[in-house]
């Protein structure tokens, strides 16, 4: 027998199929409903890991761990939440709870984390014991949002750098704030950085601060973002736009923990936790070679992967509750929204997820006629939505039927016409990614440079232009 399991859960059918579960594996399991049984059997037998339900009929199944702590400080404790809010996952986080899961979880993985939490019972349980924390930053129950979740809650009580990933709009710089804010550096400063915000020629004095002199314009010493949030987190925003010599030296200054002022002779030892966030894919970065490989592998110990809000239609309702809610806090008026009103939210694309969702709900609570908003309204004010994104081999098939159905093109144009079709978007928005750096867009297209300018000439494509509508 590997030891005994101790779980507390209230919900008969998922007690019979954990237990079960836990059996096979070899453990010897005792179940409670209770928080009173629960005490009583600690008092009886010595478990290697207790598994608790939240929301117990005589109690809350979190709320009363401190005394089994105190008791217990080596037991392992996985919580078992229905409740699943980032605020369970923070408590139980707070708890040191060896694991969290939402309801419903994966068997195996519950009867894995299991295994592991009784091979580490006697890594030394570090019990903080926090109670309040303020309002909760992230809104949303669907399931995706749980992984999310789950994976804050690992990150709370270590240093691990975390790369947050995602499409823009989807919460990332959120993320990063509540890991801060709920993890154990909260009483050190949280400083962001947003690389794509500064001038590529002052980023390093930005994060690494400059000597006086070092550079023009360089009258006085000034620190940078890494000594300003010593003690604390730095958040390292748009982290794929950061030009390639700040990359090396973000490279280095995470491979030793010090850093150099831009022209500084001495190396400052710096106590950081580093949380970086991009919207880019940064594998075809990497393949071109504009994004350090090395520094990725730095960055990304722990992925977060937020997904965007097409995927988590489940949360619009309690989103769009939310940003009404807030609207009203910030002076605009108060408004209900009905249920068909929600589903018009719900079918619309959110290419810009959460925040184009904000914005659409402050618009609704300053444009509405009425007080409460209804299905009319959202098309009124937002307009109908536009068809869902297609793939951009599907729209290109389709755009060649509309050719080829219209008048029949004169021979010999058609070939010409399609390459330009494609060509002149992917071209114009590779050069608005790379700042108009034709080079770069060369590489990144995988065409010769010359080749490129050619054809922008041909196509009519100013790329100065390009890039200037970023
Ligand atoms: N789950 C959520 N609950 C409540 N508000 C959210 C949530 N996700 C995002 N928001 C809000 O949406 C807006 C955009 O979020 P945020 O700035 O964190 O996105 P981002 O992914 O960092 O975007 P970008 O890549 O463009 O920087 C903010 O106003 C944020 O408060």
């Amino acid at each position: 027998m590997k030891g005994a399991i101790l779980l507390v859960e209230d919900d008969a059918a998922i007690a019979t199929v954990v237990r079960a579960a836990l059996e096979d594996e070899g453990f010897a399991v005792d179940c409670s409903d209770s928080i009173a049984g629960r005490d009583r059997l600690l008092r009886t037998r010595v478990y290697a890991a207790m598994l608790t339900d939240v929301v117990l009929a005589d109690g809350d199944g979190i709320a009363s761990l401190s005394a089994v702590q105190a008791a217990h400080p080596h037991l392992p404790i996985i919580v078992l939440s229905a409740q699943n809010t980032l605020d369970t996952a923070i408590r139980a986080a707070d708890i040191s709870a060896f694991e969290y899961f939402p309801k419903p979880f994966d068997l195996e993985e519950l009867v894995r984390a299991v295994v592991q939490a009784v091979g580490a019972r006697n890594v030394a349980a570090d019990p903080q014991g926090e109670g309040t924390h303020g309002a909760l930053p992230l809104v949303g129950r669907s399931h995706a949002m749980q992984g999310v979740y789950r994976m804050i809650a690992r990150v709370l009580r270590n240093d691990l750098t975390v790369l947050i990933l995602g499409e823009s709009g989807t919460g990332k710089e959120l993320v990063a704030e509540a890991i801060h804010q709920f993890g154990h550096r909260k009483t050190g400063p949280f400083v962001a950085v947003n690389a794509a915000a500064i001038p590529h020629d002052l980023i390093e004095s930005e994060l690494f601060g400059h000597e006086r002199g070092a550079f023009t314009g360089a009258h006085a010493q000034a620190i940078g973002k890494f000594e300003q949030a010593n003690g604390g987190t730095l958040f390292l925003d748009e982290i794929g736009d950061m030009p390639a010599a700040a990359q090396t030296r973000l490279l280095r200054t995470l491979q030793s923990g010090r850093i150099r002022r831009v022209g500084g002779r001495h190396e400052i030892a710096v106590d950081v936790r580093i949380l970086a966030a991009t919207n880019r894919d940064l594998a075809p970065m990497i393949a071109a070679g504009t994004f350090r490989e090395d520094l990725f592998y730095r960055l990304n110990v722990v992925p977060i992967e937020l997904p965007p809000l097409r995927e988590r239609v489940d949360d619009i309702a309690a989103l769009t509750h939310h940003f009404l809610e807030q609207a009203a806090a910030d002076g605009l008026p108060r408004r209900r929204i009905d249920d068909a009103a929600i589903r018009a939210l719900e079918q619309r694309p959110w290419r810009g997820n959460v925040r184009e969702l904000r914005n659409a709900a402050y618009r609704l609570a300053l444009m509405a006629r009425k007080d409460a908003i209804d299905a009319d309204t959202v098309h009124a004010v937002l307009g109908r939505p536009e068809p869902a994104g297609t793939a951009p081999e599907a729209s290109f098939a389709q755009a060649v039927e509309a050719w080829l159905r219209a008048a029949a093109p004169p021979d010999g144009t058609l070939y010409g016409a399609a390459t330009a079709a494609l060509e002149r978007p992917l071209f114009s928005r590779v050069l608005e990614r790379t700042g108009g750096n034709q080079v770069q867009a060369a590489r990144m297209l995988g065409i010769n440079r010359n080749t490129l300018r050619k054809r922008l000439t041909e196509l009519g494509i100013d790329p100065d232009g390009a890039a200037a509508r970023r």
